[in-house]
């Protein structure tokens, strides 16, 4: 392919994206890898350039852009020779026209940038949210020694425990290491969460919000395989993929509870007050994931907003009633929204008095609020929020 034809499918495969965000549909890393399918002409390096202008173009935008085109304009502002493509040749998209408008450059849409700045987040820590994301991986300790373990390339050792970091793209699915469980991957700040939570050998764990149980793993090596360690989740599809994960990694102990939505206390019954610790790692609204899912920005609205607040507090009481005398309940989103974090955890420590806040000893993070957050730019992980909330 022509860098112009590149250049014009980009735009096309933009298109998708944008009406894929507004209807909720399908990420762009489906839509690129249905576009490759759909286009075998395209060989491994039109695709890379492709996908490199489509994540370049989501990454610049800040609001929702009004067509591919406009986003593609924004860079070609920005860079004389992808402006040059725009040269109306066969497969090259139209010159540009001199009233055309580019798309606007920024953060994210002009209400969740307030919101950010609002929690503390502008400047270099807003803009390190759409940086690429480097590829972490945990030493899986029922498998590994960390000391002994040699992987094919040289990896960074990170202050998390365990943790390691490799250049963003590394093939690891492909390793002999990952497909024996030795090695699986997980951003470092998912890590430190698991290492503020403290799970110990013999322990009741309850993960209340599993999903496909990347949690739920580290808890079970950091538990030696030893104690009851619960995971549950209302979707179906995500908790069944924990088994065969479980079974890779040879973690024991994990077993699964699906709940059904509305009704988690219920399945939940013969647990109630006897968790030495409970983890709710909270569906929210994922601005500290924005580098790995840079248009997921343009999918969050303030109603969206509204309901996973609410989901989370409901989460934190269903939460709170499974914890035993002495135990904790930890409370993590990958989110930087005060909303979200620091307020939520305030709001339920002032509804109820039975819990208070304790500081994790980790080695990354800010204190904020009740927790501490970590964010790509202080800590060079995805941006969470962590809270430990200790029942007397
Ligand atoms: C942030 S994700 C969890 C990620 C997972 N812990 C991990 O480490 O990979 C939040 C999860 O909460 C689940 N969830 C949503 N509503 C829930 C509910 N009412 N009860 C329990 N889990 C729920 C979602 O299905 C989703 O898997």
């Amino acid at each position: 392919m022509t860098p112009a034809a590149r250049l014009q499918s980009a735009i096309e495969i933009l298109d998708a994206v944008i009406a894929a965000a507004a209807a909720q549909g399908a990420p762009a890393d489906r839509i690129l890898a249905d576009w490759a399918r759909g286009n075998r002409y395209a060989g491994s390096k039109d695709r890379r350039a492709i996908r490199d202008l489509v994540y370049a173009a989501i990454r610049t935008c800040g609001p929702i852009p009004a067509s591919g085109r406009a986003a593609m304009l924004l860079l070609a502002q920005r860079d004389p020779q992808l402006a040059a493509l725009f040269d109306g040749s066969a497969h090259a998209p139209a010159p540009i026209g001199s009233n055309e408008v580019a798309a606007q450059p920024g953060i994210a849409p002009a209400w969740l940038e307030e919101r950010l700045a609002a929690s503390g987040i502008s400047g270099d820590e807003a803009a390190a949210l759409l940086a690429r994301a480097p590829l972490d991986i945990r030493v899986n300790r029922l498998q590994a020694d960390p000391a002994a373990l040699v992987l094919p390339v040289e990896a960074e050792s990170l202050p998390v425990p365990g943790a390691l970091r490799l250049p963003a793209g590394t093939m690891v699915e492909q390793w002999p290491a990952f497909a024996q469980g030795l090695i699986e991957v997980q951003d470092a700040g998912s890590q430190l969460a698991c290492l503020a939570a403290g799970p110990q050998a013999g322990e009741t764990v309850i993960d209340l919000c599993a999903g496909a149980g990347g949690k739920t793993l580290a808890l079970a090596a950091a538990m030696g395989n030893q104690g009851t360690l619960i995971a549950c989740d209302t979707d179906r599809r995500r908790l069944g993929q924990l088994a065969p994960r479980a079974e890779r990694a040879g973690a024991q102990i994990a077993h699964t509870l699906l709940l059904d939505p509305g009704r988690e206390a219920e399945a939940l019954a013969d647990w109630q007050g006897k968790a030495d610790l409970v983890l709710v790692d909270a569906p929210c609204s994922g601005t500290g994931t924005w580098r790995r899912n840079p248009e997921s920005r343009w999918r969050l609205t303030p109603r969206e907003l509204e309901r996973l607040t609410a989901l989370q507090a409901r989460l934190l009481d269903i939460a709170a009633a499974l914890v035993k005398p002495g135990g904790r309940l930890v409370y993590v989103t990958c989110s930087l929204l005060d909303e979200e974090g620091a307020g939520q955890a305030a709001a339920f420590l002032g509804r109820n008095s039975a819990f208070e806040a304790t500081r994790p000893d980790v080695p990354l993070g800010m204190p904020r609020g009740p927790g501490l957050r970590l964010t790509p730019h202080h800590d060079g992980t995805d941006g969470f929020f962590i809270a430990c909330l200790a029942r007397a």
